[in-house]
């Protein structure tokens, strides 16, 4: 028989006392009008805090998901004040947005979502993440063909597609005065559900994860890349073909993750 039993708590130490998985949504969350970036100076004391607080009481494989915004920056903060957890077990969340390229092209092909596979979300959860299909694949009855091929509509890929993935977030805060809840929690289950259980065979998935350089990304940011995971480690897919359209918008988004580095550095002051 399994025993389960909720402690809520206000008390953080009491919160992270022996935690294997902490999922991090405490946080000040972006209103109508605001950049995540804008919520930076709140969330950071918060995750500074609540850093510490694992880095004393939770269990030593403690595998961290942060989704509150501004996620990246917040990961970054939290594995800064919690040196003993390693770095590979903080992430932050960009499944959300991964989910929602793929229902984008689930609809816009008129195909089950669980037919496509392999999109990928480079960067920042924010505006300038870039959701890129260039390797992304549509299970047929008789073959997997690439999504560039049945879109067959490079202008929408490149536009369109892209920026209604970048603002989601901001389409719903716009139309409920709240953000996302449903689909943010059932993002967070898939994410850690994969990290810990593993990808399919073939098939990766966008994590939010400290960068060793793959990519030409700057190490030390959390980036979202492709993954998969396997007997609860992710890795980075390596050896993706990347164009010059992708290399830009890659760049740019890495650019921003830097931007917020420095300004995350400056609230701590
Ligand atoms: N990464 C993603 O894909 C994604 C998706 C949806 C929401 N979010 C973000 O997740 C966060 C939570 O969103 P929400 O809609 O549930 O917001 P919410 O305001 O309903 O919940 C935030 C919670 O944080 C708590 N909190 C405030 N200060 C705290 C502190 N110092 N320590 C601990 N907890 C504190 C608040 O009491 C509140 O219960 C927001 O930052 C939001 O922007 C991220
Ligand atoms: O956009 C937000 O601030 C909420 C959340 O990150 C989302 O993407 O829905």
């Amino acid at each position: 028989m399994v025993a389960y039993c909720v402690v809520a708590t206000t008390d953080v130490a009491e919160a992270c006392k022996g935690v294997n998985i902490a999922v991090m949504v405490g946080g000040f969350p972006r209103k109508e009008g605001m950049e995540r970036k804008d919520v930076m100076s709140k969330n950071v004391s918060i995750y500074k805090a609540q850093a510490s607080a694992l880095e004393q009481h939770a269990a030593s494989d403690c595998k961290v998901l942060v989704v509150a915004n501004p996620a990246n920056t917040n990961a970054l903060i939290l594995k800064e004040f919690a040196p003993s957890i390693p770095e590979k077990n903080i992430t932050c969340l960009t499944r959300l947005d991964h989910n929602r390229a793929l229902g984008q092209i689930s609809e816009r092909l008129n195909v089950h979502v669980s037919d496509v596979k392999n999109v990928i979300i480079w960067g920042n959860h924010s505006s300038t993440q870039y959701p890129d299909v260039n390797h992304a694949t549509i299970n047929t009855n008789t073959a997997q063909k690439p999504v560039k091929e049945l879109v067959a509509d490079d202008n929408w890929l490149k536009t369109e597609f892209i920026s209604t993935v970048q603002q989601r977030g901001a389409a719903i805060i716009k139309a409920r005065k709240v953000s996302s809840a449903l689909s943010a929690a059932s993002a967070a289950c898939d994410h850690i559900h994969d990290w810990v259980l593993g990808t399919p065979k073939g098939s990766w998935v966008s994590m939010g994860v400290y960068s060793d350089g793959s990519y030409g990304i700057q190490p030390s940011l959390i980036y979202s890349f492709p993954v998969t995971c396997e007997k609860g480690d992710w890795n980075i897919v390596q050896g993706l073909k990347i164009d010059e359209f992708s290399r830009e918008k890659m760049d740019k988004t890495a650019e921003e993750l830097i931007e917020e580095k420095t300004l995350a550095k400056s609230c701590l002051n």
